[in-house]
């Protein structure tokens, strides 16, 4: 157990307008030892540490200056919110961070009125925060413009995501009142990507910090009076003929940076002055912060702590719980790899999340091969679909939650055209810790209804190598895979190379009499325990894999229905999915005319909060006693007494 550290000063706050009884060198202290508070929470939950430790210094200076949550403060992602829960009424509920029960791992509307916009996808704070400045435009015509402030606070890595952009170009051409806090730590989850984040480069390498006073005679020359308008258009295009204005002043922001994120004595003058400025564009303020900063271990490793389980605080090391099998993500990779040995095609593509899908592993290998295109979702989509145009094979590997971003490009520009792009989701099901905004829930949902879409799933990690192979081999339009975190069951040895199986073929591992169980995915281990219950109970069960929601494997369903008074399905998925495919197809074979007793079972229509998987599982009734429970209470009263002459 890490002892607490001695926090005098933090110990005297309950909200954070106490912040403003503070001179700067006690906020300083405030922050050393709110800092040496964030590590110690997530020394005993684990979670995203390295974000919260570079934003430190920001969130005391955002909340001693501005008047929250009266001005609103959203935090794009959330994953950095840690210090900002503390200060905000929940420090003595930091120890119960991402824990059953406890506090999200994001921001929340619900948790607290300190949050005004909940989050954990990323690069929505611009879009939300001009939101807020034009209703409050709107709803108090007339008032003074700097009655309510919306201050927007966006990593590097999530100012790559289009959103960021459409939010931009709205706010630079609307003109309202709006501070967007760019907070620069060079990194994403991953090393950043792509062009904007060398232009952020190039401009913090053309442009030392900022001194006060240079900070303070830009805010004062550009706030407020119109007549300094024409002096200030000279002053910048004299400094751009010097240095280049900046991309965020061509998109009509006010540009101020860089600054250096961590130092007190600038941030608090300045953001005074922008939180008193009555006038003007919206305000890019340009903070340079360092990831994990603080904390020796956080800063010297590669991923800056991005996301930690429990650790040691003395010598950061981290409770990892000893190795079990592989994980699916390692799987998945291991099998794509094998796949592109074979064929020079194949490609994958990333949306920032290289270690997370497994194609770090990949682009070591082919480091041509591999495309990290930054958090960009839509634009790794319809990316692929070009390279599909071509004759490559694009595996796209994106989790389950951030491909709902991607929709409208999977359907207009992959299913519509029929290219062959496979798409690789991981995460898929319930995730645990990061809770409902990660939940892989909806993919079967919303790529089943999609013409064309071959959608599989594997029961276990060979079955998942063998659908890698499946995908490689598939030339005849999209096809996507779904698959869960974390480690595999590690009860099959998993083939060097998969071996594709026939599109829309199930298959039958357990024949029975009066109940078949149907999955999709790796509840299959649930229905196999189940089916030994019902067995006891003198009840005999058929146990099949659909391995595809589609194509259906129509006559292995037809099949179960007509032999069983029970069937049920199971996903690790929501309502609208492969039941409800099977169920259709069901309906329209007339299998409920003759009195099939049929149970969908799926996740509940209900987003889930953070729990450890096994309890989500349990709670959204997905567990081999609740597929007992389901087919006894199916079959009626004294199901079980009278199974032995059913069987
Ligand atoms: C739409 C979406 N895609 C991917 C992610 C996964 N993700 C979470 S944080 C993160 C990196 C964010 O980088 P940055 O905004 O610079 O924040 P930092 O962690 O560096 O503070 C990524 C890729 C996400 N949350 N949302
Ligand atoms: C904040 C965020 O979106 C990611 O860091 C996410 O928490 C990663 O989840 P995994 O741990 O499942 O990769
Ligand atoms: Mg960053």
């Amino acid at each position: 157990m890490n002892p607490a550290p001695h926090t005098p000063l933090l110990d005297r706050i309950r909200i954070p307008a106490d912040l403003k009884n503070f001179s700067a060198d006690q906020l300083k202290q405030v922050a050393a030892e709110l800092r040496a508070e964030t590590v110690h929470a997530v020394s005993q939950t684990g979670g995203h540490l390295g974000a919260s430790l570079g934003v430190v210094e920001l969130t005391v200076a955002i909340h001693a200056v501005f008047d929250t949550p009266r001005d609103k403060l959203i935090w794009d992602v959330g994953h950095q919110a840690y210090p900002h829960k503390i200060l905000t009424g929940r420090r003595d509920r930091i120890h119960t961070l991402r824990q059953p029960g406890g506090l999200s791992g994001f921001t929340r509307r619900s948790e607290s009125e300190y949050d005004p916009f909940g989050a954990a996808h990323s690069s929505t704070s611009i879009s939300a925060g001009l939101g807020m400045a034009v209703a409050r435009d709107l709803l108090r015509p007339g008032g003074k413009r700097n009655e309510q402030s919306v201050i927007s606070v966006i990593g590097d890595g999530s100012m790559s995501a289009g959103m960021a952009y459409e939010a931009m170009n709205n706010a630079g051409a609307m003109r309202s009142r709006l501070i967007v806090v760019l907070n620069d730590n060079d990194m994403s989850i991953a090393p950043p990507v792509g062009a904007m984040s060398a232009y952020l480069s190039r401009l913090i390498s053309s442009r030392p910090f900022l001194s006060l006073r240079e900070v303070m005679a830009k805010v004062a020359r550009r706030f407020p009076a119109p007549l300094e308008r024409v002096a200030r258009r000279a002053d910048e295009f004299a400094r751009g003929m010097l240095t280049g204005g900046t991309l965020f002043e061509e998109m009509g922001f006010y540009y101020v940076g860089p600054i250096d994120g961590h130092n007190l004595d600038h941030l608090l003058p300045l953001l005074r002055n922008l939180r008193d400025a009555d006038t003007g564009p919206p305000v890019l303020l340009h903070v340079v912060t360092q990831k994990g900063k603080g904390y020796p271990p956080a800063e010297a490793a590669p991923d800056k702590y991005h996301a930690v389980s429990k650790f040691n605080v003395v010598t950061g090391a981290q409770n990892k719980a000893p190795p079990g099998p592989p994980t699916y993500t390692a799987t998945f990779a291991k099998a794509l790899i094998a796949e592109a040995e074979q064929d020079e095609r194949i490609v994958a593509v990333t949306a920032a999340m290289p270690s997370g899908t497994g194609l770090d592993a990949f682009g070591k290998r082919f480091p041509r091969r591999t495309f990290d295109v930054g958090i960009a979702e839509q634009h790794a989509v319809t990316f692929a679909a070009g390279l599909a145009t071509e004759g490559i094979k694009p595996f796209v590997a994106i989790y389950s939650t951030f491909l709902q971003r991607a929709y409208d490009q999977v359907v207009h520009d992959v299913a519509l055209q029929k290219l062959p792009v496979r798409f690789a989701m991981d995460r898929a099901g319930l995730v645990g810790a990061d809770g409902a905004t990660h939940a892989g829930a909806f993919d079967i949902a919303y790529l089943g209804c999609i013409p064309d879409m071959v959608l599989m799933a594997p029961s276990d990690e060979a079955e998942l190598a063998h659908m890698v192979a499946t995908a490689a081999a598939f030339d005849d339009g999209p096809i996507a895979f779904r698959f869960p975190r974390g480690e595999g069951f590690g009860l099959e040895p998993v083939p060097a190379r998969g071996t594709p199986v026939e599109i829309g073929r199930g298959r039958v591992l357990r024949e029975g009499s009066a109940v078949a169980l149907l999955s999709y995915g790796t509840r299959l281990r649930e229905c196999l325990a189940a089916a030994e219950e019902l067995a006891a109970l003198g009840l005999s069960c058929t146990v099949a894999d659909a391995r595809f929601a589609k194509p259906l494997d129509t006559a292995l369903v037809d099949q179960l229905a007509r032999h069983h008074e029970v069937m049920v399905t199971l996903e690790e998925g929501s309502v609208c999915g492969f039941g409800a495919l099977v169920m259709q197809h069901l309906a329209m074979g007339g299998a409920f005319d003759s009195g099939l007793k049929f149970r969908p079972m799926c996740l509940p229509d209900a987003f889930l909060d953070h729990d450890t998987p096994k309890a989500q599982y349990e709670t959204a009734g997905l567990s081999a006693r609740a597929i007992v429970a389901q087919v006894l209470a199916a079959m009626g009263p004294g199901a079980a007494a009278a199974a032995p002459a059913r069987a």
